[in-house]
């Protein structure tokens, strides 16, 4: 059953049309992965997604209802937690306030609350780490923290932003480890991955979006040797090696 459906949908800014009739779904316990190049707009379908933006043209249904209009606390609410590219925490609170932040969603008392931060903190390895002020974190800690604060809204739907960005080998795999856990959870999984190995390894299909359109969806290894998929990441590639080159 599809969790999460774009059908036909366009974003536009002023004269940029961002995103260019796309429909794919997420289905209840998958892992998709949305890959693409530099600006192709993959980040915009995560705002669109989760109620920071709304469609110019085209529906979103989550779990059974149309999301026009509902806003990102209401589908937060509704299951729908997101992660940010830039991870954000609130820098002078400690790791386990910052998850309460979002266990506050759910539950009212500030012991429920806590409850729930504490279960989250083990979920993502940072136990231990509760006191710590949140800004002092290892970039690793902060991606992981990052995950933790959508995981205290007690998602079905989790859209995770490049949390393996800047990771080492080692910290890649456990993010990995980590996610796979939460989809063995009943947690369902639409992530954004410069990573490519990390993102085939983890993904039951793959998206691929170019300028707002997409041009590939289907399984790891037939998307990667789709020719059109390689066209735009190696005319990407180019275009940006002779910017440097010019540079
Ligand atoms: N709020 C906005 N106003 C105007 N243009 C925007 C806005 N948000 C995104 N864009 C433009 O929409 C296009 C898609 O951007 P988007 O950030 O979704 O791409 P992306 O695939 O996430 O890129 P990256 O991989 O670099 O993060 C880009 O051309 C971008 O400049």
């Amino acid at each position: 059953m599809a969790l999460l459906e774009y059908r036909n949908v366009s974003k536009r800014f002023g004269g940029l049309r961002a995103i260019d009739n796309v429909s794919f779904s997420v289905n209840a316990g998958e892992i998709i992965g949305l890959i693409g190049p530099n600006g192709a707009g993959k980040t915009t379908l995560f705002a669109l997604a989760s109620g920071f933006l709304d469609p110019t043209e085209g529906e979103i249904h989550f779990d059974g209802r149309h999301t026009h209009g509902m806003g990102a606390p209401a589908l937060c609410a509704a299951g729908l937690s997101r992660t940010f590219q830039i991870v954000r925490p609130f820098g002078d609170m400690t790791v386990l306030d910052n998850i309460m932040v979002g266990a506050f969603l759910h539950h009212r008392s500030r012991q429920d609350a806590r409850r729930v931060a504490e279960q989250v903190l083990n979920r993502v390895g940072l136990g231990g780490r509760g006191d710590t002020i949140a800004r002092t974190l290892t970039l690793s800690g902060r991606k992981r923290l990052e995950v933790a604060k959508a995981l205290a809204t007690q998602p079905k739907l989790l859209l995770l932003d490049e949390v393996m960005a800047g990771l080492t080998a080692v910290e890649t795999e456990e993010m990995l480890d980590l996610i796979q856990g939460l989809r063995r959870d009943g947690i369902s999984v639409l992530v954004i991955e410069h990573n490519m190995q990390a993102v085939m390894r983890l993904s039951d299909r793959i998206v691929v979006i170019h300028h707002g359109q997409k041009i590939s969806e289907g399984l790891p290894a037939a998307v990667a040797s789709d020719p059109k998929v390689i066209s735009a990441y190696l005319g990407d590639a180019h275009s940006k090696s002779s910017g440097a080159a010019s540079a």
